[in-house]
């Protein structure tokens, strides 16, 4: 068969369908006026949104003759004094009041522009993989119940029991995911600190957050309060300003240790390939939540060529070596890497070595 492209209204794109065209403006809209073409703070928070937004789902919930969402639907954005107040979302209205912005301005789905905007903000970080993207997901007819979302402080069970039953993630699938730690920072885990870096490369979709979370755990960030609820020690907590020390959910420190996910965990360290290729499947996975991608039209042309990674190996972040690292797979050798030289260094605020950005 060949496929014709259709030319789309704005006169400049073709596409491989028409409904396609929308988002060629909206992405070049959100590229300039939101994302600003950086992997910062606006790109880490709606990657997170699309987490939130489609997780929300329950297919158990159902079974009890309750509502369990709509997954993938928008219902952040179609109710947005509901869902983003749930203890779970702190934190999640800036990037709905972002997409916000955007949404009358567009003839998209609430439920659409939120995985869109995912995945063209992830092509701003180097290293990350270019994500599908369906287009179709129908509008949300009601918010989702409270309680679906995984926090840091709830059990390895709990967590894995909740994203098979909303996503049918298994254990692997979920370490996959959590590849997305590697470009977030925490507001709300300890409200004293403003962008705890869970990793010491949070502009970098890189593998150090699998690496850094096996380090021995020394301290809480200074200058926050420490030991808050879903908080574990970090083995780099050297702050000063706004350059914040590294902060540990407790769920990824379980992760990293627990010996259902301890050797997928341990796998990604230093493989970028593995980690990308396996987060890109699963979040095309989790993007289609609660909808049959069938019913769905593929515009991943839309989506933006990917920022080629660092090229660097992952390393020991300077002051640590192969002796803090708590193994917890006992099958495969921990991979040989070197260290970065010297004490222990600053996480940079900024992307792209700014001295002043926002938030
Ligand atoms: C499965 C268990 C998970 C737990 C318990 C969890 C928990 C958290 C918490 C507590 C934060 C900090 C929020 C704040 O205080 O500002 C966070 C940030 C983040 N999470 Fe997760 N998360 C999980 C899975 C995921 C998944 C599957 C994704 C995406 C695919 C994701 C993407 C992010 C991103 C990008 C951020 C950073 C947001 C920012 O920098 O503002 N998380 N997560
Ligand atoms: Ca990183
Ligand atoms: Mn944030």
């Amino acid at each position: 068969a060949h496929f014709k492209r259709v030319t789309c209204p704005d006169g400049k794109n073709t596409a491989t369908n028409s409904a396609c065209c929308a988002f060629f403006a909206l992405r070049d809209d959100l590229q300039e006026n939101l994302f600003e073409n950086q992997c910062g703070e606006a790109s880490h928070e709606v990657l997170r949104l699309t987490f939130h937004d489609a997780i929300a789902f329950s297919p158990a919930l159902t079974a009890q003759g309750k509502f369990g969402g709509g997954g993938a639907d928008g219902s952040m954005l179609i109710f947005p004094d509901v869902e983003p107040n749930y203890e779970a979302n702190k934190g999640i209205s800036d990037s709905v009041g972002d997409l916000l912005e955007f949404l009358p301005r567009y003839n998209v789905t609430a439920g659409d522009l939120i995985q869109f905007a995912g995945a063209v903000g992830l092509t701003n970080c180097p290293g990350a993989p270019r994500i599908q993207f369906l287009a179709g997901r129908p509008d949300a007819t009601a918010p989702a119940p409270d309680g679906l979302i995984p926090v840091p402080q709830d059990t390895i069970t709990s967590i894995l029991a909740r994203m098979k039953d909303g996503g049918n993630f298994s254990p692997d699938e979920v370490v996959a995911l959590l590849s997305s730690h590697s470009i977030a920072r925490a507001d709300h885990v300890d409200e004293s600190l403003k962008a705890a870096p869970f990793d010491s490369t949070p502009f970098t979709f890189d593998t150090q957050i699998f690496l850094e979370v096996l380090l021995r755990g020394t301290a809480f960030p200074q200058g926050g309060s420490g030991g808050n609820s879903g908080e574990a020690e970090s083995p780099l907590p050297l702050s000063s300003g706004d350059d914040v020390g590294e902060l540990r959910l407790l769920s990824d420190s379980n992760f990293a240790r627990d010996s259902r996910t301890a050797c997928t965990w341990q796998s990604y360290v230093n493989n970028q390939s593995k980690m990308t290729s396996q987060f890109a499947a699963v979040m095309a996975k989790l993007a289609v939540i609660g909808h049959n991608p069938a019913d769905l039209i593929d515009c991943s042309e839309v989506i933006p060529a990917t920022t080629p990674p660092a090229g660097k190996p992952a390393t020991f972040p300077a002051g640590t070596s192969r002796s803090d690292i708590e193994q917890a797979c006992a099958t495969t050798p921990f991979p040989t890497l070197s260290a970065d030289p010297g004490p222990e260094t600053l996480i940079p605020h900024c992307p792209d070595g700014e001295t002043e950005c926002d938030s």
